[in-house]
């Protein structure tokens, strides 16, 4: 495993507004790394602090070995930012803002021409590139500026909430361009507030809660080490359905019960044979699939969408 970035106790204020505690994190070649938080959690200040719009009050940042803090220019060579709000000319067409934001990036001639074709196609949206910005929806102006940080094939990849008010078929296609990015190797850092986007796309999480790091690790290993386990049960009289001996921690939710456990096989079995023994219909019996939401609420006492 090649470290591609690693920020170490990062720390920043804006006026006696603390937005980063000392952040620290790692991220490993070819991943999507996920920074999952709530609104206001410090994620958008982290990148800026990676991408130099933002410098920090304390800490460090090293990104495919050069320092964040005075080596922008060959960071900006390697790297692709699309910020979280859209930075596009509205009234230029989808081809032009894509030739002005490359050749900032130091593309141009031939490469570039073959580069806006490349990325085009990759947003799915080749047909459009003639029309103007201003005619497009967000999620494809989400698309364009996404493109736009591709031109110049950057090694790492930052994406500050590329999802947010979206419609679903746009984010089909980020997600699929993000696969797909991976899949040829780039690494990818990915923030957001959506737990389900990290599930769907991340292979490293990093939570970050009131500007500290809660937790980092594989959403496979923070899903077993923290998320609570449960079965969903649907019953008719389940009041009457005598569950477990002692205390079971039951909730209401949809038209049935969540019920927490240690053991879910078990669980499962012991509400099986009750309902056969007690003669009462189940509806429904099922495993809760472990969430990213449940790690949340383990490790920092609220939930992700308050
Ligand atoms: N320019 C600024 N001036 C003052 N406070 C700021 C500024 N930018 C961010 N903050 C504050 O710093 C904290 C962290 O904000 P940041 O934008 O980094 O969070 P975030 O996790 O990206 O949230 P969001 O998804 O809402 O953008 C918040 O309390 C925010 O209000």
């Amino acid at each position: 495993m090649q470290t591609v970035l690693s920020v170490q106790n990062l720390q920043k204020s804006y006026g006696k507004k603390v937005a980063l505690r000392g952040v620290t994190f790692a991220v490993q070649k070819g991943t999507c790394f996920g920074l999952l938080g709530p609104n206001g959690a410090g994620k958008s200040t982290t990148m800026k602090i990676l991408t130099g719009i933002v410098g920090a009050d304390g800490g460090t940042a090293h990104i495919l070995g050069l320092n964040a803090n005075h080596e922008q220019n060959a960071i900006r060579r390697q790297v692709g930012y699309v910020p979280q709000n859209i930075t596009l000319y509205e009234k230029l067409s989808a081809r032009d803002n894509l030739v002005f934001f490359g050749e900032m990036y130091g593309v141009h001639g031939q490469v570039l021409e073959q580069r806006i074709r490349e990325v085009l196609d990759q947003t799915g949206l080749t047909s459009r590139a003639q029309d103007a910005i201003e005619s497009f929806s967000g999620g494809m102006k989400r698309r364009i500026n996404i493109a736009a940080a591709l031109l110049h094939r950057p090694k790492l990849l930052i994406l500050d909430e590329p999802t947010v008010g979206i419609d679903p078929q746009s984010r089909n296609h980020i997600f699929e361009m993000i696969r797909t990015l991976k899949a040829k190797g780039v690494t990818i850092i990915y923030s957001t507030h959506y737990m389900e986007e990290v599930e769907a796309l991340c292979d490293d999480v990093a939570i970050i809660d009131q500007g500290n790091v809660v937790v980092q690790g594989t959403l496979k290993s923070l899903l077993s080490r923290f998320a609570s386990k449960a079965v969903y049960v649907e019953a008719e009289a389940f009041e009457q359905l005598s569950l477990l001996p002692g205390d079971v921690q039951c909730e209401r939710r949809d038209s049935g019960w969540v019920i927490e456990t240690d053991d879910v096989m078990d669980t499962m079995k012991h509400i099986l044979q009750q309902a056969s023994k007690q003669r009462i219909e189940l509806q429904a019996l099922e495993m809760v699939r472990p969430s990213l939401e449940s790690v949340f609420l383990t490790l920092t006492g609220t939930s992700l969408r308050d």
